[in-house]
């Protein structure tokens, strides 16, 4: 079995417990209180600008040319093309300043960061790799349970539950199990506890929004 069928395995206990929350539910019938989604949206901002520069940090450290192609345009997708969506939510919702971080949003930036800078590299890209992969099985998750016409979140659906987006999870996925495939078991396992961090790091993410939690 690869890697990453292996790992996707083991998170099927929080994987599952993310799409019971209650911010997936609400999300998914467009009852979420705009008031959260605005949290999340503003918290998001910063995390995608964190991300962004996680991914450009991988691509300078990735060893194959190829690969690091790839994360140049990772990075690229984080902070303009998922920016542009969050400027449109801004408009819409009237959201004029995003604030400081808080502390879900925090905790998961900086680990991503430290992580891209200082772990092996096969890490740094199992770290980062739930960010792709959870939000493409949540997109496609809502996308599938949607109920109203009307969703007032239907942007951000279609964004993390389409084609697009699935490309490059699959190129993700694609790369994180060569680089495993190549390095020792004690290295797995190491990408192994990097993806589990992340994956409950994304858990975090939402509860922290869904109940404005501040420092
Ligand atoms: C917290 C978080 N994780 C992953 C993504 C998708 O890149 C996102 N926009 N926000």
């Amino acid at each position: 079995m690869n890697w990453s069928t292996n790992v996707w395995k083991q998170i099927q206990p929080i994987y599952n417990r993310i799409l019971n929350m209650p911010f997936i539910a609400e999300l998914t019938d467009g009852t979420l209180p705009k008031e959260k989604f605005k949290f999340y949206m503003a918290q998001d901002s910063h995390y995608l600008e964190h991300f962004g520069r996680s991914l450009s940090l991988i691509a300078s450290r990735i060893e194959n040319i190829n690969d690091t192609l790839t994360f140049i345009r990772f990075a690229e997708g984080a902070i303009v093309v998922e920016n542009a969506l969050h400027e449109s939510y801004f408009k819409d919702f009237n959201l004029t300043d995003k604030g400081s971080m808080q502390p879900s949003c925090h905790h998961y930036a900086h680990t991503l960061k430290s992580t891209a800078t200082l772990a092996n590299i096969e890490v740094a890209v199992a770290a980062v790799l739930p960010c792709f992969w959870i939000y493409r099985e949540v997109g496609h998750y809502i996308t599938t349970n949607l109920k109203s016409v009307n969703n007032p979140y239907q942007k951000w659906i279609d964004t993390y539950g389409g084609e697009e987006f699935n490309t490059l999870v699959e190129q993700a996925i694609k790369i994180t199990d060569r680089l495993a495939l190549n390095c020792t078991k004690a290295q797995q396992n190491l990408m192994t506890d990097a993806f589990i961090t992340s994956s409950h790091l994304e858990y975090q993410f939402w509860d922290g929004a869904y109940n404005l939690r501040t420092w």
